[in-house]
């Protein structure tokens, strides 16, 4: 499908300073200190980090909507930040606010952007499969969160693009529409596109990510795949979460222990983490039967992205960043 080898994008050592500013009198600031990072075709590569790690900037400057201080960044061959046209219309981009224009309707909007290509994707195709046709006549503005996400995937993928940014793609999706598109985003992966995820949801990151970049403070702290990130993190080695479901407000403090939490994270959702071991299960039980509590899901997994990162940059980061259940 492309012309050439991989990787799609090879960022060296980003640099990015910005100002000057006005609360350093003057001075600029370092916002990238030094990010690397490649992106291979047919992968999805999730670029992680809590928020104001540097991910935005780092992916605007290398889609060229930034220019950076130092460092080197390849895009399919070319340098992004002198792009040519034809680079641009091989580059698909879903921004995180979107940037649709509000008194467009969904499908005139996407005929219109599909004229701009020489060889467009089907447009009826992509309303169908990311279920735009059920609002296809409300106007942009008047469009939820996670609508307004759907348009502007179908729009950043009409080019047909050989890679293609997405930048916090589920955010505001209610959990069909999520499914809907990450399955979209593992076909275009199976397809051979490069994808470029940028994301603060650690689950988002685990369930699609073939690779994945850890930055934080504008640095790269980490790198590889999910299991091999998984297999480096002793703290991930032992630590379990346990999700399950019940009635709202339960007194949850009898299944803490010394090293095991257990917190309500949203009514009717409760989560316990830490070094969970078969006595924890078992204490479970008596406290459902105690509690007259018989609930209706539970749900054990295996250690997560989560403890990886937190593992790398320290509890104090946490607040920066969300996990499944607890969404911002
Ligand atoms: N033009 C600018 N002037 C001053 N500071 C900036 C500028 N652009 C970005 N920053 C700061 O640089 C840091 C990195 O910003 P960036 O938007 O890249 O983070 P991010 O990882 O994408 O965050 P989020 O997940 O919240 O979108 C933040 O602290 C941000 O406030």
């Amino acid at each position: 499908m492309n012309q050439f080898p991989s990787p799609a994008l090879d960022i060296v050592g980003l640099v990015k300073d910005v100002g000057p500013i006005p609360a350093l009198e003057g001075r600029m600031k370092r916002i990238i200190s030094n990010i690397s990072l490649q992106a291979n075709f047919g992968q999805v590569t999730a670029l992680l980090g809590a928020n104001g790690a540097g991910k935005t900037t780092t992916i605007e400057c290398a889609q060229g909507l930034q220019n950076r201080t130092d460092g080197s960044i390849t895009l399919l061959g070319e340098d992004p930040q002198n792009a040519s046209a034809t680079l641009r219309a091989r580059v698909g981009v879903m921004l995180q606010d979107g940037g649709l224009p509000p008194a467009a309707r969904p499908v005139a909007l996407l005929r219109h952007v599909a004229s701009l290509y020489s060889h467009p994707l089907s447009v009826d195709a992509l309303v169908d499969r990311l279920g735009i046709g059920e609002f296809s006549n409300t106007t942009i503005r008047r469009l939820s969160g996670g609508q307004k996400q759907r348009v502007a995937l179908a729009a950043s993928l009409l080019g047909n693009p050989e890679v293609l940014f997405l930048d916090e793609p589920s955010a505001g999706l209610d959990p069909q529409s999520r499914l809907m598109v990450f399955e979209l985003i593992r076909e275009l992966r199976d397809a051979g596109k490069a994808i470029v995820l940028t994301t603060h949801l650690l689950d988002d990151a685990q369930r699609l990510a073939d690779y994945v970049y850890i930055v934080d403070k504008g640095e790269s702290v980490t790198q590889g795949t999910v299991p091999e990130l998984l297999s480096e993190s002793t703290s991930a080695q032992s630590h379990r979460v346990m999700t399950f479901e019940a009635k709202p407000g339960l007194d949850t403090a009898a299944l803490s222990r010394s090293g095991i939490t257990c917190e309500q994270t949203r009514p009717g959702s409760y989560r316990m983490s830490g070094s969970l071991e078969p006595a924890d299960l078992e204490h479970f039980g008596q406290w459902c039967a105690a509690q007259a509590v018989m609930p209706t899901s539970v749900h054990l997994a295996s250690q997560s992205l989560e403890d990886v990162f937190l593992a790398i940059a320290g509890a104090q980061e946490q607040s920066g960043l969300t996990v499944e259940g607890n969404k911002q």
